[in-house]
């Protein structure tokens, strides 16, 4: 009986995680971008028959991206709704998230190039 509940929450729990993801797709323009290069780097992985080492490289940096991008959303919406009016404090909050998106997006480029700059020249 314990268990069966157990297994219950964890299973709305889910369910409630893949509606935020639904939303995110759904509300955010920058989740379907990456959405399209999620999906154009994986066919090259594919295509380019990728080693283990490399689609571990590509997949973590490619969830790095995600990641900081939905918290990133999560920030703004979050400082919106609380105070949408300016200031300095709220620039700050801001400004650090996206700098976390931008680092990400940065090293998942870099390694991108590593990876895939060989094999196409
Ligand atoms: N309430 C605020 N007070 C101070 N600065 C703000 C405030 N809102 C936004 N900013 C500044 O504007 C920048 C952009 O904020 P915004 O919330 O529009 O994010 P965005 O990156 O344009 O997101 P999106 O494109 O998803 O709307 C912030 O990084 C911050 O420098």
């Amino acid at each position: 009986m314990q268990a069966g509940r157990y297994l219950q929450q964890r299973l709305k729990s889910f369910k409630y995680a893949f509606q935020g993801i639904i939303a995110f797709l759904r509300s955010e323009p920058h989740a379907r971008i990456h959405a399209v290069a999620t999906v154009l780097v994986v066919a090259a992985g594919f295509y380019y028959r990728l080693s283990a080492n490399q689609w571990i490289a590509i997949l973590i940096v490619t969830g790095m991206v995600w990641v900081t991008e939905m918290l990133n959303t999560v920030v703004e919406k979050i400082m919106d709704h609380l105070s949408p009016e300016y200031h300095p404090r709220v620039k700050w909050i801001k400004d650090v998230a996206a700098g976390a998106v931008l680092i990400s997006a940065l090293i998942a480029v870099i390694t991108g190039a590593v990876i895939f700059i060989p094999i196409l020249c």
